[in-house]
């Protein structure tokens, strides 16, 4: 354990809100301001709660220049990266420019984007090799659809897409990685897999880890959930114990619901 975690848990809390395609950059600059206020107002330690966004690409510079102006200590990364470097890829975003703007994160293989823009896991083993490059930390995302949950394929569905896109890639890069588990179906449903669906699929990715690598990596690498968490069920689900933070959507365009969420500690002494 060390002196950044919160006593409870050796890896220290991400809590992260992917704001997928929404606020432009000027709505972009008041909801982080928001946000950074009402943390600060609540003394919000960073160190031992991450908290970070991820926000349209077009906003990217307006919230570097926010959080280096005001000293923010909000962190924040892509929605996507490209596999490649640079070139003729129109739309495309580099990793370089994500590192330039000041990124630490980027999220890879979101359901949105396998699903939407059929992305494979091939694809997504170029992204996360991409991230390393720029001196990214990918936030691998991998979860199962509700046909796949139903029928009780859940675990290996999600194993088989967290070896795919870690094909490849070395221990030392592995240590530094965080996933997020999202089962689709639970994504902007209402739907929450309870505290115990999280646990499982966490406690199996980390087993899939040490398998893959080592149980230094795997005791290293944050397993985030994501899908429907709000402030009234995050601390549940976060009490789990290979449960070390929670990739938020909906909920993170709410200053207060998203700041209740980061301070989900207050609510384990509360409730
Ligand atoms: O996809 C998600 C985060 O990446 C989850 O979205 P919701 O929190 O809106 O269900």
């Amino acid at each position: 354990m060390t002196a950044s975690t919160n006593g409870k848990y050796d890896r220290t809390p991400l809590i992260a809100g992917n704001w997928k395609m929404n606020m432009d950059h000027v709505q972009a600059i008041t909801l982080l301001q928001k946000l950074a206020w009402t943390l600060s107002d609540a003394r919000h330690d960073f160190k031992r709660v991450e908290v970070a966004v991820f926000p349209p690409f077009t906003d990217l510079r307006g919230v570097q220049t926010l959080v280096q102006g005001d000293d923010l200590e909000v962190v924040y990364g892509g929605q996507d990266l490209s596999p490649h470097d640079s070139g003729a890829y129109t739309g495309d975003i580099s990793g370089q420019f994500l590192s330039r703007l000041g990124c630490r994160y980027v999220l890879v293989g979101h359901s949105e984007r396998r699903t939407i823009h059929g992305e494979s896991d091939e694809l997504l083993q170029g992204k996360v090799q991409a991230a390393y490059r720029h001196g990214l930390v990918p936030v691998l995302c991998v979860g199962e659809g509700l046909e796949v949950r139903q029928s009780g394929g859940h675990v290996e569905h999600t194993l088989a897409q967290v070896r795919a896109d870690l094909a490849g890639l070395d221990a030392e890069h592995a240590a530094r990685l965080v996933i997020a588990y999202e089962p689709v179906w639970a994504i902007g449903t209402g739907e929450v897999a309870g505290p115990a669906d999280a646990q499982e699929m966490c406690a199996a990715i980390r087993a899939e880890l040490v398998e893959l690598y080592d149980a230094d990596v795997a005791s290293g690498v944050r397993l985030l959930y994501g899908g429907s968490v709000k402030a009234s069920n995050a601390a549940a689900i976060l009490r789990e114990r290979d449960v070390d933070g929670v990739l938020v959507g909906g909920a993170s365009l709410d200053v207060a619901e998203f700041a209740n969420i980061v301070r989900f500690e207050h609510h384990l002494l509360t409730n």
